[in-house]
């Protein structure tokens, strides 16, 4: 069923962001100026595809073509191809082990293919190493976040601008030039530190931050070298539910600032919440794509995280420990607050988001 257009408009401001309503004001498509949120544009883009594996999209940033990455026997990616929406938000899921991270380290230059080519806006960036890939506008951010702990944050936020289009040696050797650059780094870095609520913090060991203040450093820190794409691996994991609002809440503003974000997440609820496409991958292989609410009607889906095929139904004892493990599932669920507590969201209470 297509997804509901007004599922993805613009958000209200949410009270704990204050800082996001004065970006939202500044940002195309969410002031007061008539202009549609660039997700929209996203969704209604995607809205009629089929949902097929490989689906050409209308306009991708980003295309991968014959990508293989081979451990030994084991492939743990082999992505015949795939494209990835400009300006909207993609989520990345699969089973532990499905190759979603070595796909994020291929695409990013941390890793290197056996074979294939990929590319953002038509540039090739295959071989390319990490700190070129990011120049180019592709940045990423780690399961475990790579934040410096015996750096401060506004250091930590500082090693991030070092990718920055801006910088290079003809500047270095202007008289001040340097100094200028540093300025404007910090600058930048102390707006991004107050968007992302770690200003106070900006002089604090980034070893001292809880989970979840490290993932916002590293989200923060991506946005240094002013990413056109962001892929965030597992921004959410680890974090406890109140911070998982405020990272929800960053990741949408990224989308309304036209960026395009990749996402792997194991949170359902975060994947539906936030995603206009998501792409499925198991055993290496990417089995399904589609709107949020396709991927759970896909058998192949189902079958890759029962890790069972449509050919060998589940045994009677296969059956009793899947329900046994829902069950342990609900109970804790009903035990604990829910992770992404929707009653709650203004947003989603005015049906914008
Ligand atoms: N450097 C490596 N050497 C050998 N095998 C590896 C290496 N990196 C990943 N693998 C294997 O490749 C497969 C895909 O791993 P990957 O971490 O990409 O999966 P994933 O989908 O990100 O899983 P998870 O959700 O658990 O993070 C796994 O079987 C993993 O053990």
């Amino acid at each position: 069923m297509p997804a509901d257009p007004s599922a993805h408009g613009a958000h209200a401001a949410r009270p704990e962001e204050l800082s996001t309503a004065q970006v939202a004001a500044a940002l195309p498509g969410t002031a007061p100026t008539g202009r549609p949120a660039p997700q929209r544009l996203a969704q209604a883009a995607l809205k009629d595809l089929p949902w097929e594996v490989g689906v050409a999209k209308p306009d991708p940033a980003i295309v991968v073509d014959g990508v293989t990455r081979v451990f030994g026997g084991l492939t743990a990616v082999s992505v015949d191809h795939l494209e990835i929406q400009r300006g909207g938000i993609t989520g990345l899921i699969g089973p532990n082990g499905a190759g979603k991270t070595t796909l994020f380290n291929l695409m990013t230059g941390f890793d290197q293919p056996n074979t294939g080519t990929w590319s953002f806006d038509g540039k090739d960036l295959g071989k390319l190493a990490p700190h070129q890939v990011a120049r180019l506008g592709v940045v990423r951010t780690f399961q475990l976040t790579k934040a410096l702990s015996r750096l401060t944050v506004l250091q930590n936020m500082l090693l991030g601008a070092q990718g920055q289009r801006g910088e290079s040696f003809l500047r270095a050797l202007v008289p001040g030039g340097w100094r200028a650059q540093e300025k404007e780094n910090t600058e930048k870095a102390m707006d991004l530190l107050r968007r992302f609520k770690l200003d106070a913090k900006k002089d604090d060991f980034a070893g001292i931050l809880s989970g979840g203040q490290r993932k916002l450093l590293e989200m923060a820190r991506a946005l240094m070298s002013d990413p056109k794409v962001v892929m965030l691996d597992e921004p959410m994991a680890g974090v406890n539910p109140a911070l998982t609002q405020s990272l929800l809440g960053h990741v949408k503003d990224l989308r309304e600032e036209g960026m395009t974000v990749i996402f792997v997440e194991h949170d359902m609820d975060v994947v539906r919440d936030i995603s206009d496409w998501v792409v499925v991958m198991a055993a290496g292989k990417v089995i399904a794509e589609g709107p949020p609410e396709s991927v759970s009607q896909n058998q192949a889906v189902v079958d890759a995280y029962l890790g069972a095929h449509h050919d060998a139904p589940l045994t009677v004892e296969e059956e009793d420990q899947v329900l046994a493990e829902v069950e342990a599932e609900i109970a804790r669920e009903e035990q604990g607050p829910p992770r992404v507590p929707h009653a709650n969201r203004s947003d989603e209470k005015d049906g914008l988001v």
